[in-house]
């Protein structure tokens, strides 16, 4: 048990997808796991754990922020040996090529402190983004790859961080936690992958409607999911 997490020891499988939407973690243990059990309801970040095609699988929401996603990835790696983290996330585009409702698998992502400083980006792990665009082929699930900037901020101020500085170093979509997993994963020394469906525009203004909320992300949830049986 940790301050946030009421999951015993071993609760927690080896890979975790990780929403940001607590109760899209639901929706996807709901629809797509076997055998699926709640192991964490504190703050009603819901996290689950049961079997996606045999394998055991876990799926826990992650809140929105930086902070949020933080202390329970943390949590997740150094309190229950969780060794592989699939963001299961919503992204925005930053350019015309990436259509919405489609999947998006980041190869790259940047904070934006960093690219306000020139800073470097992070990495997922290359093995599992392998994985993704093999499985992704295989079961014919159509993705688009490229470089991310993570945000702390959703309603950016200025054009500077949300279009002029992203277009510089050829980053097509944005989000507020894949910068920060890549980051996590070389300190705590655990395997990250990040996939999220495009949820909106930031050129043409269009977004998904809310009905769609959980539906968006059947073919973002079954990528992740292939990805951890895979392993
Ligand atoms: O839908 P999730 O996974 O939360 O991801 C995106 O949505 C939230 C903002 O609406 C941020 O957390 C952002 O990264
Ligand atoms: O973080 C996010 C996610 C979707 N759209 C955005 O503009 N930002």
């Amino acid at each position: 048990m940790t301050p946030h997490n009421e999951a015993l020891p071993g609760d927690y499988a080896e890979t975790v997808l990780v929403p940001g939407d607590p109760l899209r973690a639901q929706w996807i243990a709901d629809i797509f796991l076997e055998r699926a059990r709640c192991v964490n309801r504190v703050r009603g970040a819901l996290g689950f754990t049961g079997f996606y095609r045999g394998k055991r699988v876990s799926v826990h929401g992650t809140g929105m922020g930086r902070p949020s996603f933080t202390i329970y990835v943390h949590e997740l790696v150094r309190f229950y040996g969780v060794r592989n983290v699939i963001r299961t996330g919503s992204c925005g585009a930053l350019t015309l090529d990436l259509p919405l409702r489609e999947t998006f698998v980041a190869e790259s992502a940047v904070m934006d402190t960093d690219l306000i400083a020139g800073g470097p980006a992070g990495h997922p792990d290359k093995q599992l983004f392998d994985l993704a665009l093999d499985q992704a082929r295989r079961e014919a699930l159509p993705v688009h790859t490229g470089h991310m900037v993570s945000s702390d901020v959703f309603y950016h101020p200025t054009s500077e961080t949300r279009f002029d500085l992203p277009r510089a170093r050829s980053i097509t979509a944005v989000d507020m936690e894949t910068a920060n997993l890549f980051t996590l994963s070389s300190s705590l020394g655990f395997r990250a992958l990040s996939i999220c469906t495009i949820v909106d525009s930031l050129l043409t203004g269009e977004e998904a409607p809310l009905s769609e909320r959980h539906e968006l992300f059947r073919g973002t949830a079954q990528l992740a999911l292939a990805v951890a049986a895979a392993l």
